[in-house]
Parts: structure tokens; C-alpha cells; sequence
């Protein structure tokens, strides 16, 4: 017999399902229109459209090109307009506010403050706006009835030189809304052992980073971020695959690397539709997620940019539910995999998973119970209607 949880979810029990983003970037999730006004209000001028459709639109088409560098160039439109300290708090407010009307409950943003001093900023002012911001949209999601929580995750870029800086920013601002530490950007010719000075000094620390490993670059790029840094988690880390090997007659060989990932249950931020836009899969149904979740590796679902992608956390849902036929209990586990891995402290991701998720899955998957027919008679299983 098949109950109706294991039909898959309707896109409003998407949205209404609690979710968990570790993978977020701040510059990468701007509303259109807030684009447009920011320009306009600091006279920044080389925006390529200035009505709020045409300018989302423009950011997926340039973001899809199938490579990861030209995808990054789009970014210097959205940290152009975030200089000042009223940008920057509305941009984190506004992404507070709009993943928790997605049904988000718990959330890591990242961003990289060295790149928010063109206007003067000092970097202390910048955390400082965006965990201000973060406040305030959590203030604003809880008028509107929604409840989420958002940490800030400080990212140096891998080309430049301040990691140590940002790692030590990061540090000081522990107990002060930023929850860890990250290296992004341009992966092929920027192994993240440039930076051993700044992962070694979080390390001494006890303090917690994940890293960009094994998006446009393969294998040794994860290997390094794992092995040399002792990254916590993995941003993407979708090229894990490559140390996979599936036999004609379907069974698998797991090389060093991946055993190694699965045996210590290093969490992977998985971003679908991102990969498809940098090609590091060529279709949702293609994406090694399928394989990796079968193999049960410490999963996770992520949006990385949600303007670039044109997407959400329910959208990253749809699209893998599509795909692969997941049911709740799949967006359960891969929440549930989010929440053992966020870097928040363990009595408060316990609490998150047992009195939030779990309770906010029940509720979804017992509501057939309780759904109204037309028809008083025959079973109520079979007779529903949606
Ligand atoms: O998917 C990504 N890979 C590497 N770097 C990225 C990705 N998405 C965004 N970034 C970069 C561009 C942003 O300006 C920076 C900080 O959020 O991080
Ligand atoms: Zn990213």
C-alpha cells in the first residue's frame, strides 16, 4: 500500500516546508528592483537594464554561461551598489525577510566585506550593517508570521590576499552574529592552500569554515580543501563524482577520497541549479546528487544566488522533486543533514531539528488526515482531493 506521503509534495507543501540554506551568498540574492533604487540613490551608472524584470532576466542569461569566471563577473553590479551602511542593511533585511517567506527557518548568508570599502567603509562597519540588517529581517518575518534565523558566514576571495584579515574579522565577531568562515571565487589557478595561514589560524581558534572545492575544478581541489585546510564542509563539492565508479551491472566503487567524505560524513552544499549554469552537470536529472544521496553522503540543498539562478530554496526543491520523485521524508533528511551541519552550537541545532523540523514535516505529512471531501463516504485516503 502507498499512503499519500509518499506522493511527491505539491509545491505549496514545498514553500511550507521548513528549510535549512548553508549555502547563500548576500551579493548574490538582491531583489531586482532594490538593485535599481540602490543605483539610483548612489549614482551608479553601468547597470545593463533599469526596469526590475528586464534586469532579473539579465542576470540569469548572464550567469548561464557555462562557465564559472564569467558567472562571477555579474557580481560586480550587485557589490557596486552596496557601499554604504543603509545598502547594505537593506539588502540583509531583504534577504532575511524573503527566505523566510520561502519557509526557510534557519539560514547561513555569506559575503565577502573586502568587497564592500569602495565608499569607506571599514570592515567592522560592514559586518556590522549586515548583521544589523539580519535583525531587522528577522524582526520583519516575524510580524508577518514566519520565524527564521540567519547567521553570517565571512567569505574571503580566493584571488586577493586578505584572508587571514577576513579570518580574524570573522573570529572577533563570533559571539556577534557571524557563525564561520569561507573562500570563494574563481577556483582553476586559486587552490585554497594560498590561504593555509588564515584555516590554521581558525583551526587554533576552534572556530568553524567551509570551502569552495570541486566546482569548476576537480578532485584534488576537494582533497586540498579537506585534507591541507580542514575545511569543515564543502561548498559544492559536487565533483566528488569523479572519485565514484558505477559498474554496468549498477554496483559502485567508492576511490579513497570519496570514502573518506562519506566515512567522516563531510557535509556537501549542494547547488543544482548553479552547477547546471557553471556546466558542472548538464541537467538536474544528471546532477550526481541522485547518486550521492542513494550513497547516502551527507547532503545538503542550497540556492549559492538566488537572482544569478533566478531561484529559491523551494525552487531547488522543485526542480530535484521533478527529477528524482523525492517525497517529504527526502526534503526531511536533506533539512535535517542541513541542521547537523550548520556551525551554530549543537544544544541549538538539536533543538532546531526536534522542535522545529520534525514537528513542521509531521504536520505536512499527517494533512491528508484531515482534508475535506465533497463526498462524506469511502476512504479518505483514496477520495481526497487536493
Ligand atoms: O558558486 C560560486 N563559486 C565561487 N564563488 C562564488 C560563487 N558564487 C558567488 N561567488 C563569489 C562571488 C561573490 O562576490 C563572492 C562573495 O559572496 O563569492
Ligand atoms: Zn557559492
Amino acid at each position: 500500500m502507498t499512503s499519500e506521503t509518499s506522493n511527491p509534495p505539491t509545491p505549496d507543501q514545498i514553500r511550507r516546508a521548513p528549510k535549512v540554506l548553508l549555502h547563500d551568498h548576500l551579493d548574490g540574492g538582491l531583489r531586482p528592483g532594490t538593485i535599481i533604487e540602490l543605483a539610483r540613490a548612489t549614482g551608479y551608472d553601468k547597470l545593463p537594464e533599469t526596469d526590475a524584470d528586464k534586469l532579473g532576466t539579465w542576470f540569469r542569461d548572464a550567469a548561464d554561461s557555462g562557465s564559472l569566471p564569467r558567472y562571477l563577473e555579474t557580481f560586480a553590479h550587485t557589490c557596486a551598489v552596496m557601499q554604504t551602511k543603509e545598502a547594505l542593511f537593506r539588502v540583509a533585511a531583504e534577504c532575511a525577510e524573503d527566505l523566510a517567506e520561502d519557509g526557510v527557518v534557519y539560514a547561513e548568508v555569506r559575503y565577502a566585506p573586502e568587497q564592500h570599502l569602495e565608499a569607506g567603509l571599514t570592515l567592522e562597519e560592514v559586518v556590522e550593517a549586515v548583521n544589523d540588517g539580519f535583525r531587522e529581517g528577522e524582526r520583519r518575518a516575524k510580524a508577518a508570521g514566519h520565524r527564521i534565523r540567519v547567521g553570517a558566514l565571512l567569505t574571503a576571495m580566493r584571488h586577493a590576499a586578505r584572508a587571514l584579515e577576513i579570518a580574524e574579522l570573522a573570529n572577533r565577531y563570533r559571539d556577534n552574529g557571524v557563525v564561520g568562515f569561507d573562500i570563494a571565487g574563481a577556483e582553476a589557478g586559486f587552490p585554497p592552500t594560498r590561504h593555509l595561514d588564515a584555516f590554521e589560524y581558525l583551526k587554533r581558534e576552534n572556530n568553524h569554515f567551509t570551502i569552495h572545492a570541486g566546482e569548476a575544478f576537480g578532485l584534488p581541489s576537494i582533497w586540498q580543501a579537506l585534507q591541507w585546510c580542514g575545511a569543515d564542509r564543502l561548498g559544492h563539492g559536487v565533483r566528488i563524482i569523479d572519485d565514484i565508479e558505477v559498474a554496468e551491472d549498477g554496483s559502485v566503487t567508492l576511490g579513497r577520497l570519496a570514502s573518506y567524505v562519506r566515512d567522516k560524513r563531510i557535509p556537501l552544499e549542494m547547488c543544482p541549479t548553479s552547477n547546471l549554469q557553471t556546466a558542472a552537470a548538464a541537467s538536474y536529472a544528471e546532477h550526481p546528487i541522485g547518486l550521492l544521496r542513494k550513497l547516502h553522503f551527507r547532503l545538503t540543498v542550497n540556492t549559492d544566488n538566488r537572482l544569478m539562478s533566478g531561484t529559491s530554496m523551494s525552487r531547488e526543491f522543485e526542480h530535484l522533486i521533478d527529477a528524482f520523485g523525492y517525497t517529504l521524508d527526502d526534503m526531511q533528511w536533506f533539512t535535517v543533514n542541513a541542521m547537523k551541519s550548520a556551525f551554530i552550537p549543537f544544544d541549538e541545532r538539536l533543538a532546531m531539528i526536534n522542535d522545529v523540523i520534525k514537528p513542521g514535516y509531521a504536520e505536512l505529512k499527517s494533512e491528508w488526515l484531515f482534508r475535506q471531501t465533497a463526498s462524506t463516504s469511502g476512504s479518505v485516503g483514496t477520495q481526497a482531493t487536493a
